[in-house]
């Protein structure tokens, strides 16, 4: 307080201050979680919901009581006059046309009917006259009584109660628990059964977790694929939140293609308490094993393998992303045998904690920064090269196949650590547009970032690499499909729409039922995950929605500074953590070599339409023929023949005349030379590579 500038500790974005004792937290979390915990006993306000709830229904009660008497006793009297007129004999006879035919017999019915009514009616007074002689006025109450609860059980308000159609029904949740039939309803609402067809009931409805579950078989020829692909249909016909509806295929033993597991939960799985990572538990972990993750809707625990494969993680900004990211890359942080490349593009304070472990660690946006993330990631590629160099030369017993092993990874004489590239804000490298020369070829340093990454996807996980990108951009431009075509594992956040959501999880995803543009702004941290290999939910998932883990700062730097204190008791701390930020010698033409001439072909910006439709379509056809017909053109590519013959004249590519076979003789057509389209094609590049 003497007026020095004292320096504080940084205070982070989502910091908790003022928070309750671990214990109480720790309790507090297991009392909300129970099972065996009402759910009106969780909280002070569940409490007072409950109360207020009870006192409600005591006051309405009565009222209540009388409606459903009256309602019932409207019920009975409709029931009976329908008999009484031999309602449906009648309707049949009229449908068929033979009401004059059954007339005489249909009258004869009502009559009879008529005069038991009169029987009955007669028979109750006596017995009423009777018992009001014997027991007074007791009997009549008594009577009335029972009378009364009979019809206020028939008149009441069953939620889907058959035999009544309300014009606004309520809510129908839940009823297919009791009355599998409005299960089968709600399936023929939701068009995925035909309306003469059934469900067959596989296991009854059963609580499961917080919800109910239910297993059906579909009827013949009908795919549970289907169902999941339709599941905001089937959500709408039981009346639930989409969130709340779970629907996967039973695979596998005791599985097949038409088989469907439901699981509704009693209320939004995904609220709650945000959920602690089991990372802070443990001293350490070995990257081997899959990474805790987060949970399922039915809480089962989702664990991410990350070793032999990569992860891509989208979406808009603040949903989660750099948290989901963090989570994967504190399982490998907590294992002081990994070796960590950090690099954060966004240059804020999320990942410098980071620092203090990582071999490479790069943060910012500028222009040196995207250079030394290229210049890591070229000697990251050689490093790929001469680890492969190296296994070939280890005997059969250290390394049985081309791969490496958790022995190798650990082992200090080889120097093949497990190798994590952890990327946030990967679009930040990938979209830089400064000129690059490469190998004597003009290209982008993001483009040739993407190929240094494309390379260490592709070749890195036998050699231990593991690359995680994150990004807020998941646009074809900005993650070139080059690269996310080999990108194994895949989590969505959520994003704006479907597109973006295909782009993330991977072609088609969303015609298939997963869309991550669906998911809800409040749920934050939770996606759609497409792992690549086996989790806890099972082999045979194609996605899940996970929620995910929530590390704050404070913990992730807890997390940040236990692999510090692993690596140094390990000896394995090297690279920036020690100061060593000095750049390594590497062949640089030997790393142009390894990315191939198809990365210096790709270099080129994209073709333009129909140029790049017609490369499509002929795809390995364009060496291979030599002419193709105009007619084979316009119909694979449903384009407009004048418009097209235009255009490709335009982009150089002239139509010619040429004999080609038809039956046993031949016939002249018009077409293109493909030698004119790989021209065009290469005409176009150079170009391109060429403007500033
Ligand atoms: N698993 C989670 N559970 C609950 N809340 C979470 C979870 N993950 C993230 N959040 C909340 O979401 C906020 C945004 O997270 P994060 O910083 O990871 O977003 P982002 O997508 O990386 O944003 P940006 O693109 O701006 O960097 C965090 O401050 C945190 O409070």
């Amino acid at each position: 307080m003497n007026g020095d500038v004292v320096p504080a500790a940084p205070v982070y974005d989502g910091e908790l201050v003022d928070e309750p004792p671990k214990v109480v937290r720790r309790i507090g979390d297991l009392w909300q979680r129970s099972r065996f915990v009402p759910t009106a006993l969780r909280s002070r306000a569940a409490l007072g919901y409950a109360v207020r709830d009870a006192v409600a229904w005591l006051v309405l009660a009565p009222l209540r009581f009388l409606s459903g008497a009256v309602r019932g006793a409207v019920v009975v009297g409709r029931g009976w006059r329908r008999w009484v007129r031999v309602r449906d004999y009648r309707e049949a006879a009229e449908q068929s046309e033979k009401l004059a035919d059954k007339f005489i017999e249909i009258r004869e019915l009502t009559l009879f009917r008529w005069k038991v009514t009169g029987a009955v009616c007669a028979v109750a007074s006596a017995a009423l006259t009777v018992a009001y002689v014997m027991f007074g006025g007791l009997a009549l109450w008594g009577v009335a009584g029972v009378a009364s609860v009979v019809l206020a059980v028939v008149g009441r308000r069953k939620d889907g109660s058959p035999g009544r159609k309300a014009v606004l029904a309520g809510p129908r949740t839940l009823t297919w628990t009791m009355d599998p039939q409005v299960l089968v309803d709600a399936f023929r609402d939701a068009k995925l059964v035909g309306k003469d067809e059934t469900l067959r009931l596989v296991e009854r409805a059963a609580r499961v977790g917080d919800g109910w579950a239910v297993t059906v078989d579909l009827p013949a020829t009908r795919k549970a694929a289907d169902v999941i692909k339709n599941r905001d249909a089937l959500a709408s016909a039981l009346a639930v939140d989409e969130v709340q509806l779970i629907v996967e295929r039973v695979r596998g033993k005791g599985g097949h293609a038409g088989r469907v597991f439901l699981w509704v939960a009693d209320e939004d799985p995904y609220a709650g308490p945000p959920l602690r990572t089991p990372l802070l538990d443990v001293e350490w972990w070995d990257a081997w094993r899959p990474v805790p993750f987060g949970r399922d809707a039915r809480n089962r625990r989702i664990d991410l393998p990350l070793v032999w494969t990569s992860l891509l993680v989208g979406a808009i900004p603040r949903q989660g992303k750099t948290f989901a990211t963090r989570l994967a890359a504190a399982g490998l942080i907590l294992d002081p045998y990994t070796r960590l490349y950090v690099y954060d593009g966004k240059g804020g304070k999320d990942w410098d904690s980071a620092e203090q472990i990582a071999y490479q660690y790069v943060c910012g946006d500028e222009l040196e920064h995207v250079e030394a993330v290229r210049d890591h990631l070229v000697e990251l590629v050689a490093e790929v090269q001469s680890r492969y160099a190296r296994m070939a030369t280890l005997d059969d017993e250290v390394c049985p196949e081309s791969k490496i092993t958790p022995a190798i990874s650990r082992d200090p004489d080889l120097g093949m650590p497990i190798t994590a590239v952890i990327i946030d804000e990967v679009q930040v490298f990938l979209e830089n547009p400064t000129r690059e020369q490469v190998g004597g070829k003009k290209t982008t340093l993001g483009a040739y970032i993407a190929d240094l990454l494309a390379y260490l996807v592709r070749k890195g996980p036998a050699a231990g690499i593991v690359v995680i990108l994150a990004t807020q951009r998941p646009d074809s431009n900005t993650i070139p499909s080059r690269l996310r075509a080999v990108l194994g594992s895949r989590f969505a956040l959520r994003v704006m729409d479907w597109r973006d959501s295909n782009i993330v999880l991977g072609e088609q995803m969303n015609t298939r039922g997963y869309d991550a543009s669906t998911l809800l702004p409040s749920h934050k941290g939770v996606g759609i995950l497409r792992p690549d290999g086996e989790t806890d939910a099972g082999a045979d998932m194609l996605a899940m929605t996970v929620r995910t883990y929530y590390m704050p700062n404070a913990e992730w730097r807890v997390i940040c500074a236990r692999g510090r204190a692993l690596r140094e008791a390990a000896g394995t701390l090297a690279g920036h953590a020690v100061g060593d930020d000095a750049v390594r010698a590497i062949d640089a033409v030997a790393v142009v070599k390894a990315l191939g001439t198809g990365a210096a072909e790709r270099w080129v910006v994209e073709l333009p339409e129909p140029l790049a439709a017609v490369v499509d379509y002929l795809g390995d056809q364009l060496d291979k023929r030599e002419f193709v017909p105009t007619a084979e053109l316009v119909e694979a590519l449903k384009v407009e023949p004048t418009m097209f013959g235009k255009e490709m004249g335009e982009l150089g590519c002239k139509p010619v005349r040429q004999y080609v076979p038809e039956g046993d003789a031949t016939r002249r057509v018009r077409g293109y030379m493909t030698a004119d389209i790989r021209a065009a094609v290469d005409e176009i590049g150079a170009t391109n590579v060429e403007q500033p």
